[in-house]
């Protein structure tokens, strides 16, 4: 019975408290109204001003201030955060108006029909039957004017900054390795612009000569990473085979035609077969199926087209707690879906990094603006990777 009672007078201060909750929240629905019309009014000003939106000094005095209204250390930092946030969508409302008033910073990008795809010279790295080239032929499949290999990621970038080719064909990602770092800071270093992606799946196969039996085969040649990607093969289904390692997987096919040696095989992809005349000894024999590694098409030119659905940026921020989650409200606020997220060290600044982000969108879309002028202002440097 008293416990009943002591619950029943729970209730009631409950339901109390809530009617109180009820009405500060509507007081504080109605100031912050108030509050986000004069943010407008600020916004008018820097617009005519040419003055940029965040006024960093502004908000830590008057974090600050606000912070010494109270000794109490949880009632200080739950102020800060509030205010944090208030200033944050004060912000935001700042970017739609600039936005609106058509004054959005330049990001440099126009808009074509079309890429003029059959009349590209297009470079990848490595040598034919390299699943570069693969992914050259799955994303130009319409065509293009000539497909050359070129030796290096690095020649691969140099070739479309001097002129001597339209598009670079590059491995950003593997499903089982990860990331491909180089490749990410090649795209910082050259300022290339993402046009088109194609995910390539590696399959690797065993090739021999024609006539040959596995039964015959006593070395194996490959690309180290190939080699890895088949070790439980090599190690539970062959363990006689003695691995070799080589620069790539076509020259291992390649090698494998010109020795004639029916004792040797390589591990490359089954495309390999035809082109240096060998056999498909055994089909995907990697130790884990549905590998795939995703490839990027790069331009020198700021191009997208009006069928555009992803955006790629890369930014860099202070190493400040915090800096990442305000960065990322700007996806949230704007209703942006992010398909990606990569880091990689800022050369010459220890613990600050480059992010790398893609999301849905297109340049010409009003939230992805918004978006981006908020980036534009609030990360040390922001660069447009593509469209596409
Ligand atoms: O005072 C300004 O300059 C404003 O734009 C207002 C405001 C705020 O909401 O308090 C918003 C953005 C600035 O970074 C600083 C403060």
């Amino acid at each position: 019975m008293r416990i009943d009672r002591i619950r029943m007078d729970g209730m009631k201060d409950l339901a109390e408290s809530r009617r109180r909750i009820d009405e500060i929240d509507a007081r504080i629905a109605e100031l912050y109204e108030e509050r986000l019309a004069i943010s407008g009014d600020v916004a008018e000003y820097k617009i005519a001003n040419h003055r940029p939106v965040l006024d960093k000094r502004r908000e830590e005095e008057k974090l600050t201030r606000l912070e010494a209204m109270t000794d109490d250390a949880f009632l200080r930092q739950g102020v800060r955060e509030l205010f944090e946030q208030i200033m944050s969508v004060s912000r935001k409302k700042q970017y739609r108006l600039l936005a609106e008033h058509g004054m959005s910073e330049d990001l440099g990008f126009y808009e074509i029909e079309d890429y003029d795809f059959p009349s590209a010279r297009v470079v990848y790295q490595g040598v034919r039957g390299a699943y570069s080239q693969a992914a050259c032929k799955a994303f130009f499949r319409e065509g293009c004017a000539s497909m050359e290999p070129v030796e290096t990621w690095r020649d691969a970038m140099e070739a479309i900054s001097n002129g001597e080719a339209d598009y670079a064909v590059l491995p950003v990602e593997n499903s089982t390795a990860g990331i491909v770092t180089e490749n990410y800071d090649l795209m910082m270093e050259y300022q290339a612009v993402i046009v088109g992606e194609q995910i390539i799946r590696i399959d690797h196969a065993l090739l021999g000569l024609p006539g040959a039996k596995i039964s015959d085969i006593r070395r194996v040649y490959s690309h180290p990473q190939a080699l890895a990607q088949c070790e439980g093969y090599l190690r539970n289904i062959h363990p006689d085979f003695e691995a070799y390692s080589l620069k790539n997987t076509a020259m291992a096919a390649k090698k494998v035609m010109e020795d004639k040696d029916p004792s040797q095989a390589a591990i490359a992809g089954s495309i390999n077969a035809q082109i240096y005349g060998l056999v498909v000894l055994d089909q995907a024999i990697q130790d884990i199926k549905g590998n795939e590694t995703r490839f990027i098409v790069v331009s020198p030119k700021r191009e997208y087209t009006s069928g555009a659905k992803n955006v790629s940026i890369a930014f860099s921020l202070p190493n400040e707690s915090g800096s990442l989650y305000r960065v990322l409200s700007h996806f949230i606020f704007n209703g942006l879906s992010m398909t990606r997220i990569e880091s990689r060290p800022l050369r010459g600044k220890k613990w600050e990094y480059t992010f790398f982000i893609d999301f849905e969108g297109n340049l010409r879309e009003e939230a992805v603006m918004n978006c981006l002028q908020g980036l534009k202002e609030e990360t040390e440097e922001m660069f447009i990777l593509g469209t596409f």
